[in-house]
């Protein structure tokens, strides 16, 4: 596992993105494994000035997103896909048929878990996958407790996590109870992972994961010490809780 400390939010962002350019660039049919949230939203930002600038293209990348809500309409702005959409794929030469996320409208959600892992096998696996960390360890949607073993499944969503994530609906009750995501073997099977990390909040979950230093199910994250391939980015207010030491082993 590496870790890299950045000073703010910005130099985040922007050596998270140069990781990316490199990948497209050594591999321009890479297939990328993207988050939502506020986390990666500058890095998407950072993408899309690179490919305004330099031309860097995505006509053969692929993308497959961790996850979907179950239950909001596709073009809901507050679906994971409306959010690609406006912070990046409508900014960049991705095709659109290049661009998956799991389908949280489909009527039979247990086919379509299944479906979108045979997506992922067909792509040949995921080179690079972008995470972010919920306040309790989530990754993905994987909340405290799910089996490492687990592949793209049906969740329901903690109090906490919608509590965190109704900032961009209207109310709380307006956040769905329940979401597709990647599982946490999806994540494992992947090549190499970016973990980003930024601000006060995430402070309490960055000091437990690198303290961790052993998986425990109790705490997602902590599946990323099975990984060969790990580089966490993280500015200095989301490792304030860290000890110097600690740091410095990494
Ligand atoms: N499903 C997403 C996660 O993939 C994301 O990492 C997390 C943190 O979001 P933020 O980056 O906005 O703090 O929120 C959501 O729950």
């Amino acid at each position: 596992m590496e870790l890299i400390q950045t000073q703010d939010y910005a130099e985040m962002s922007r050596v998270a993105a140069e990781i990316l350019i490199k990948e497209i660039k050594t591999n321009p049919q890479a297939v990328l494994g993207l988050a939502t949230g506020s986390t990666p939203a500058g890095t998407y930002e950072a993408l899309i000035r690179d490919h305004e600038q330099h031309g860097t293209s995505y006509k053969q990348v692929h993308t497959v997103n961790l996850d979907e809500y179950i239950g909001l309409d596709q073009s809901d702005p507050n679906s994971y896909k409306s959010f690609m959409k406006a912070h990046l794929f409508n900014a960049i030469d991705l095709p659109e048929t290049h661009a998956f996320l799991p389908n949280g409208e489909a009527t039979d959600i247990q086919e379509e878990c299944r479906r979108y892992d045979e997506k992922i096998r067909q792509l040949g696996g995921v080179d690079l996958q972008v995470l972010g960390i919920g306040q309790n360890g989530h990754i993905g949607f994987n909340e405290p407790g799910s089996s490492f073993s687990m592949t793209t499944h049906v969740v329901e969503l903690t109090h906490n996590t919608r509590k965190a994530n109704a900032r961009f609906f209207k109310q709380l009750k307006d956040v769905p109870t329940h979401a597709i995501t990647m599982g946490i073997k999806n994540i494992l099977e992947s090549r190499r992972v970016l973990l980003l990390a930024s601000g006060s909040s995430k402070a309490e979950a960055m000091a437990r994961l690198l303290n961790a230093e052993q998986p425990d199910e109790a705490f997602p994250a902590s599946a990323l010490y099975l990984h060969p391939h790990v580089t966490i980015i993280a500015d200095k207010e989301a490792l304030a809780l860290v000890e110097d030491q600690k740091r410095r082993a990494f």
